[in-house]
């Protein structure tokens, strides 16, 4: 479960404020997988980022009592100069795994086969994003955490296989993903919230989210 209680989150952009969140109150409850509609530049990345404590609120409190992943695609953590495969055993070693099958299975499922062994800091954006898939999917969370403007791969194999595993987990765990399009959440959620005004407005469905969004959008 994520709980935000009463949170603001705002950003001085140097002529106004800029609100994220505003005294927002809501759960995230597990089981039930939920996606955030909001447009570009209204606070997703910032968000999601609170719920992984990436970020601070400016008040309130986030409450966090299950797994919850880092967000995926986040590279924080990862070292450029070390390959994948020292990155992996390290981060095995941060949670508790075991760093021999963490790196077997992120070498199976990122296939970036001899640049698994060079430094990550060598790598294309396509390859640190498979890199930093495979090293969410290798770790078990009750919550994964995604956010859209996440640096995606076009690898298609990679996409499908990494997307297999993914919907396979989302069995028994819940995602949150934030989005600018409801299509991006519509494979994996079934509740939804609107970003607006500082409030995160949540709905049972996702068609209901939609037409609240659609309307927003629509009067822009
Ligand atoms: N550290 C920061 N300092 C100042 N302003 C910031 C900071 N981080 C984000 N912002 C501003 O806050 C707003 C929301 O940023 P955020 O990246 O969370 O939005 P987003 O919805 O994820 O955007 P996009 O869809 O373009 O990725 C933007 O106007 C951004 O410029």
């Amino acid at each position: 479960m994520i709980e935000f209680r009463n949170v603001s989150k705002s950003y001085w952009t140097g002529e106004r404020r800029k609100v994220i969140l505003d005294r927002a109150s809501f759960r995230v409850e597990l089981g039930n997988s939920l996606g955030i509609l909001a447009p570009n530049g209204t606070g997703k990345t910032t968000l999601i980022n609170m719920m992984a404590g990436l970020e601070k609120p400016d008040e309130g409190d986030i409450l966090r009592r299950s797994r919850i992943s880092f967000p995926l695609g986040f590279m924080g953590g990862i070292v450029g100069r070390l390959t994948a495969m020292e990155n992996a055993r390290y981060i095995a070693r941060l949670y508790g795994k075991d760093p021999d099958y963490l790196e077997a299975f992120c070498r199976w499922v990122c296939g970036l086969e001899e640049y698994f062994d060079m430094p990550v800091g060598t790598y294309s954006a396509g390859m640190r994003a498979r890199f930093s898939f495979s090293l969410l999917l290798a770790l078990d969370f009750d919550i994964y955490l995604i956010d859209e403007g996440m640096p995606a791969t076009t690898d298609a194999a990679f996409n499908k296989k990494a997307g297999h595993i993914l919907r396979e987990r989302l069995k028994t765990a819940t995602v949150v993903i934030v989005s600018h399009q409801a299509s991006t959440l519509e494979k994996f959620c079934r509740s939804a919230a609107v970003l607006k005004d500082g409030q995160l407005i949540m709905f049972d469905t996702l068609e209901e989210a939609k037409e609240l969004y659609d309307y927003e959008a629509q009067s822009a």
